[in-house]
């Protein structure tokens, strides 16, 4: 899998809202609005906690996969930018490794 995937898929949603087009599910959510899309996210997440609980990993790979989806239409629709997740995950990688580091070094000494 290539690792621009997510970009790619922020891209083409955010380009369904700025240029809508006929048949596009996509589209058909920014038009009903940001209420539809924060329940299509809560209906994602609940199915995504079943299938993980239910431990079909294939039933799981799906619903993750549409709950990204939906929380992507999440961020264009409040004009979030993909980057700055990505960023605050990146800090806290960074963050967290280091404590992690600190940590080792301490049992070290
Ligand atoms: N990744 C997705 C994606 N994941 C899930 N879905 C759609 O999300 C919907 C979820 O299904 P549900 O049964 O929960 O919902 P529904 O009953 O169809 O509709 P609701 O009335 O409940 O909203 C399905 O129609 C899926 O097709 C997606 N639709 C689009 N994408 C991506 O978005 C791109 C643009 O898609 P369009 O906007 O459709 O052109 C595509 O190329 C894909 O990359």
């Amino acid at each position: 899998m290539s690792d621009t995937v997510l970009k790619d898929l922020y891209q083409v949603v955010r380009a369904r809202k700025s240029s809508p087009q006929e048949g596009s599910y996509t589209c058909y959510l920014f038009d009903k609005g940001l209420d539809k899309i924060l329940k299509k996210v809560g209906e994602e997440c609940s199915e995504t906690i079943i299938a993980a609980k239910n431990g079909v990993a294939e039933d799981t790979v799906g619903e993750v996969s549409d709950l990204i989806y939906h929380l992507m239409v999440m961020l264009c629709a409040q004009d979030i930018p993909l980057d700055d997740v990505l960023a605050e995950l990146e800090r806290r990688s960074e963050k967290i490794g280091n404590l992690k580091q600190m940590r080792v070094t301490d049992k070290e000494t």
